[in-house]
């Protein structure tokens, strides 16, 4: 139990695990700034701060006794009682008397906000009324109308009419969503609307590709310039980070170069990955992108939301209708029309698209489905991860094949003892690049970081399973060890989250990468902020692909254990897919969503 300097609930809620001590610190702080000494605000104040801590950008009153789970990442021991049995106050009112809270929309400065019972630090709530003020009168008007002929040419493969239709909507607004699980072609789409957007006449629109991360970054502009030729292109053009393209200045006081005042100066801005951008940095490009610029948000809302809070993506997608936006039928006829009513075009047709997709069609959100990368099995497993269905999902697991489920760990280190022989044979010959495809063989997947199913109890695991018996122990590094890099590192071109592996270079042990379609060797002097990485959190997987994936469940009373992080980590994998864990983990996982309180999903007032 962790000790807290605190009286009455706030304690109450601290030894119980569901206040950590800097909530209940800094609701204190906020207590004695504003001359505050009621209990039942101290508590909304402590789980104010709480909800942003754990990705929340506001709390919701009403049923925040039924949604809080006690954060317990290393499954503690010691039994806590149930969030529901806690003294939750009955009555709020108090909140309204308070100094420290405004309420509505009242223009004065206090640092809670109280908004339909909703429960905001201020803060927050003025970057979701940023993008929600931003992205309505977006969604009010619409581009100058563009030629959609191209579309049949750039997509004339059979299977790409939703793709055809994305590009179609993505062109026809000022900002559209394209989202879809792996592989789905997101990214196909892209390349292919760019083409579009170049081939019309008049001056040529500048364009900016952008990522939250720097790997997420590489991977897109590689991808783009991939296809560049075969599709008309330019073969120049580069992706950058959010931070860099919005001109990140640590050391002033507004940090980003680019904001209302001056704009970015692109008349397309496309963001790959965008389920890991948070509400704050979300905010900051709708205030820098140009009104008259098309954004394009692109990414997986299905997927594990930003460790920072607001999932704003996965908000987008199902916000209702904003009121004043441009005739959604007629949006929508035209898009479907201009992407499928060309000659010779068969297949979809507008009331083929289901009631969820038209609703989302309205709203500028196109999901692909048809995954090109992997199998059929793994499609369906992800699918019924994300529609919910527990029993599929079970049955799915139970065929056998390209998806298992196994209670025990015997599976995993055979395969893994297997494949470390072979990655340690590549790695002692020197042979960067076979290590290197040997190394996104298999990767095991852990919801926690620490405890028995843990990243760094399995990381030591199977060490033990592949260093090579002649390794000497008083050195950290054996051939053919995974690596993961931690954080960015422009000295050596490595961005946080690339995957090495150690191998036996010129000058003794080195680190191998993928650089491109090249791999690179570096002295391991060279690397500072790296790891063991036989396993990783699904977190950290994201963005990622193995051929195949094992993921390494916690019992089914973990919080961590979410419908999101098991599809996040399904669909990591290409060929197969093992679960090490019970039936009730899968079924409880598959049950239970991560939930992320936002106003984003209200209707506009
Ligand atoms: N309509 C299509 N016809 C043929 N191949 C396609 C089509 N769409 C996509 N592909 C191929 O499928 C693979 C995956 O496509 P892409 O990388 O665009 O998917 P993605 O959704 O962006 O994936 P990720 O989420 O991993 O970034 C690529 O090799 C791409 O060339």
């Amino acid at each position: 139990m962790i000790p807290v300097r605190a009286e009455g609930l706030l304690r109450t809620f601290a030894e119980a695990g569901v206040l950590m001590p800097a909530d209940v610190h800094v609701a204190r702080r906020l207590a004695r700034l504003g001359g505050e000494s009621d209990e039942t605000v101290l508590l909304a104040s402590a789980l104010a701060v709480r909800g942003v801590r754990t990705g929340s950008v506001c709390v919701e009153l009403a049923t925040i006794a039924d949604t809080v789970v006690p954060e317990d990442d290393e499954l503690a021991a010691d039994p806590v009682p149930e969030p529901v049995l806690l003294p939750w106050p009955a009555d709020w009112s108090a909140l309204g008397r308070s100094p420290l809270v405004a309420l509505g929309t009242d223009p004065g400065w206090r640092p809670l906000r109280l908004v339909d019972g909703l429960l905001y630090l201020d803060r927050y709530w003025q970057q979701e009324q940023l993008v929600r003020r931003e992205l309505d009168s977006r969604a009010a008007q619409s581009p100058p109308s563009v030629d959609l002929t191209p579309l049949h040419r750039l997509f004339a493969e059979p299977g790409s009419d939703r793709q055809r239709l994305a590009a179609a909507v993505a062109a026809s607004r000022w900002v559209s969503v394209i989202t879809g699980g792996p592989g789905t072609g997101k990214t196909h789409t892209v390349a292919r609307l760019l083409a579009l957007l170049l081939d019309q006449p008049g001056p040529r629109p500048r364009i900016a590709l952008a990522a939250p991360t720097g790997k997420a970054a590489a991977r897109l502009q590689e991808s783009v310039r991939a296809q560049a030729d075969a599709i008309g292109l330019p073969v120049d053009l580069t992706a950058s980070t959010l931070h860099r393209l919005l001109g990140w200045r640590p050391d002033s006081r507004s940090r980003f170069r680019h904001d209302a005042t001056d704009r970015l100066p692109f008349d397309v801005v496309v963001v790959d990955e965008s389920s890991m951008v948070p509400l704050t940095l979300m905010a900051r490009l709708l205030d820098a992108v140009r009104p008259t610029a098309r954004l394009v948000l692109v990414g997986d809302p299905d997927q594990l939301t930003p460790v920072e809070a607001g999932a704003v993506l996965s908000d987008l997608v199902h916000r209702p209708l904003p009121a004043g936006s441009v005739d959604a039928g007629a949006t929508i006829d035209a898009a479907v029309g201009g992407a499928l009513g060309g000659p010779g075009t068969e297949g979809l047709r507008t009331e083929q698209l289901s009631a969820e997709e038209r609703a989302q069609l309205a709203i500028g959100v196109v999901r692909l489905r048809d995954s090109h990368r992997f199998g059929a099995g793994i499609g369906a497993l992800a699918e019924a991860i994300r529609a919910g269905d527990a029993d599929e999902a079970v049955r799915l697991l139970a065929v056998g094949g390209e998806l298992t489920r196994d209670e025990d760990t015997d599976g995993l280190a055979a395969d893994v003892r297997r494949g470390g022989a072979d990655l340690l044979a590549a790695a002692t010959a020197g042979d960067a690049a076979t290590a290197m495809e040997l190394l996104a063989g298999h990767r095991l997947l852990c919801a926690h970081r620490h405890g028995p199913f843990g990243v760094a109890a399995w990381n030591e695991q199977l060490s033990r399973w592949t260093r090579p018996a002649g390794a000497p122990a008083s050195s950290d590094w054996y051939p053919g060890q995974p690596l993961l890099i931690t954080a960015n590192d422009y000295d050596n071109g490595l961005f946080n989250g690339d995957a090495g592996v150690v191998v036996v270079g010129d000058d003794g042990l080195a680190a191998a990468f993928t650089r491109g379609t090249s791999t690179e060797v570096v002295p391991l002097s060279r690397l500072s902020s790296v790891m063991t990485a036989h396993a990783l959190t699904v977190h950290r997987s994201q963005g990622s692909q193995y051929r195949a994936v094992t993921v390494m469940l916690p019992p089914p009373s973990s919080p961590l254990l979410t419908r999101e992080l098991l599809y996040t980590a399904v669909t990591r994998a290409v060929d197969r897919v093992r679960v090490i864990g019970s039936e009730d983990s899968v079924r409880a996982a598959v049950g239970r969503h991560a939930v992320r309180a936002s106003g984003l999903r209200r209707p506009s007032g």
